[in-house]
């Protein structure tokens, strides 16, 4: 089964009015693959959803980079699903390592989170990774395994989730991971989804990358037959890189 290549760029908590406007005219100008070669979705902080969504290219999507866990309600601070759903947002990121690691989200928490997500009809890009500690001891897959096995037992919609492999330790930091590497994570994940799913939602799951992507080294990357895209951060943030990672795949 075929699987559209996906594109996310993840702006994080970054970006002021004018900085946003740039981005977004710069995407659209681009002449980038069409759609159904190619599905872009620009993930942006909450306050900008509203205008990147007015803004944008309508070959284009918009994310959120959270939502709550369950029905809106007494949450200060919090945006709901049913909130994106009402501003047209139809993605959201869920279970990003930054907020495993400074907002303490289990595995069980960002299961619930994707499982609601996908009921209110948003769809979800599910962050999952191992620390480069984790890496160093040979426990990579089960690591991602138990992440995945914590969704897996509260999603039952998997063709609204997207499943994106960012090794904690290729975030930010300039090292990405060899195609080799992601490979090897992307194919145990598809064979772990065979296993533990079905046949068919491995085989049509689109699996993305994620640490360091840019356009150096996206090509690589995107040639091997189980990496489906990916979920760029600081690359997609600068006017001059924010296409050398989409046009490159035409
Ligand atoms: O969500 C995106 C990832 O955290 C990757 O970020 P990065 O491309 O800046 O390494």
């Amino acid at each position: 089964m075929a699987r559209k290549f996906f594109v996310g760029g993840n702006w994080k908590c970054n970006g002021t009015t004018e900085e946003v406007k740039k981005i977004v005219t710069t995407l659209n100008e681009a002449e980038v693959p069409p759609e159904d070669v190619v599905e872009v979705v620009v993930s942006a902080p909450f306050v900008f959803l509203t205008l990147v969504k007015s803004l944008l290219r309508s070959d284009f999507h918009v994310a959120a980079q959270n939502c709550w866990v369950r029905k809106g309600g007494a949450f200060t601070g919090e945006i709901s699903a049913e909130m994106l759903v009402n501003l047209g947002i139809p993605w959201v990121i869920i279970g990003h390592s930054e907020r495993r690691a400074l907002l303490n989200e289990s595995n069980e928490f960002v299961g619930d989170k994707v499982a609601y997500a996908v009921s209110q009809g948003v769809k979800v890009i599910a962050c999952i990774g191992e620390t480069l500690e984790q890496r160093e001891s040979g426990s990579t897959m089960a690591v991602v395994a138990a992440q995945t096995k914590a969704i897996a037992e509260k999603v039952t919609n998997w063709e609204n989730v997207v499943l994106a492999y960012e090794p904690v330790w290729a975030i930010g930091t300039g090292k990405v991971a060899t195609p080799a590497q992601a490979q090897e994570v992307h194919c145990e994940l598809r064979k772990w989804l065979n296993d533990n799913v079905n046949s068919e939602v491995a085989a049509s799951t689109r699996i993305i990358y994620g640490g360091s992507v840019n356009g150096a080294n996206c090509n690589e990357l995107a040639a091997q037959p189980d990496v489906d895209g990916f979920l760029v951060g600081g690359a997609s943030l600068k006017v001059s890189d924010v296409l050398s990672f989409i046009v490159p795949l035409v």
